[in-house]
């Protein structure tokens, strides 16, 4: 029997609680959203399988807790993964600010050579914006990561951002596979710029 994917993914989203994690998750798996907040858990997943450059590729996509009193649990599922989302919220700097943390959490807890990839999330709220974008594409391109703003709610960029990730894992996984090529295999993302403008409600 055909196989049902060629590749399997692990992704993993991170940030504080409330930016939107979950939400993004619902978006991107079962194009849906709610405004009812109801805080992650621990941890969950769901899966949805896309067709990047003719290969499917079957993501894993796993939604930790943004609450403290669950890192213990939620940092223990870094390991496994190949890409890893970092999320804040546009209309809280403090969501921003914590970027740091998360991306120190990476470094500690996550395999070397992740993925990683930025999301400004509810950029469908400009007018309760605090975090301007030049900001957050300064802080991206410091560590050399893709940057994209989104909303969950209206649906801006969640499905690029998902899917320029699970192209890039792609191509480096290629480039391992093929160690004649003259790429480095674990070379770091190069600064790039965020995809589509963010557009109001
Ligand atoms: N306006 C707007 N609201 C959003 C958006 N995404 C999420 N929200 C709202 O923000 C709140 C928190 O969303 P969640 O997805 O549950 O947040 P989370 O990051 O998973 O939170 P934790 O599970 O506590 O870590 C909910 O009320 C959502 O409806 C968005 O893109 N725009």
């Amino acid at each position: 029997m055909a196989k049902a994917y060629d590749h399997l993914f692990k992704l993993l989203l991170i940030g504080d609680s409330g930016v939107g994690k979950t939400c993004l998750i619902i978006r991107f798996a079962e194009d849906n959203f709610t405004s009812t907040y109801i805080s992650t858990i621990g941890i969950d997943f769901k899966i949805r399988t896309v067709d990047i450059d003719g290969k499917k590729i079957k993501l894993q996509v796993w939604d930790t807790a943004g609450q403290e009193r669950f890192k213990t649990i939620t940092t223990a599922y870094y390991r496994g993964a190949v890409g890893i989302i970092l999320v804040y919220d546009i209309t809280d700097a403090k969501s921003f600010e914590n970027i740091q943390n998360w991306m120190k959490s990476i470094k500690e807890n996550a395999s070397a050579g992740v993925e990683r990839l930025l999301i400004g999330n509810k950029c469908d709220m400009e007018a309760k914006r605090k975090v301007q974008r030049d900001e957050a594409e300064k802080l991206a391109k410091e560590h050399g990561i893709r940057f994209f703003e989104t909303s969950a709610k209206s649906s801006v960029n969640v499905e690029e951002a998902f899917s320029t990730l699970a192209r890039d894992i792609l191509q480096k996984s290629s480039r391992k596979a093929a160690p004649s090529s003259n790429r480095p295999l674990l070379e770091s993302s190069p600064p790039r710029k965020a995809g589509g403008k963010c557009s109001l409600v």
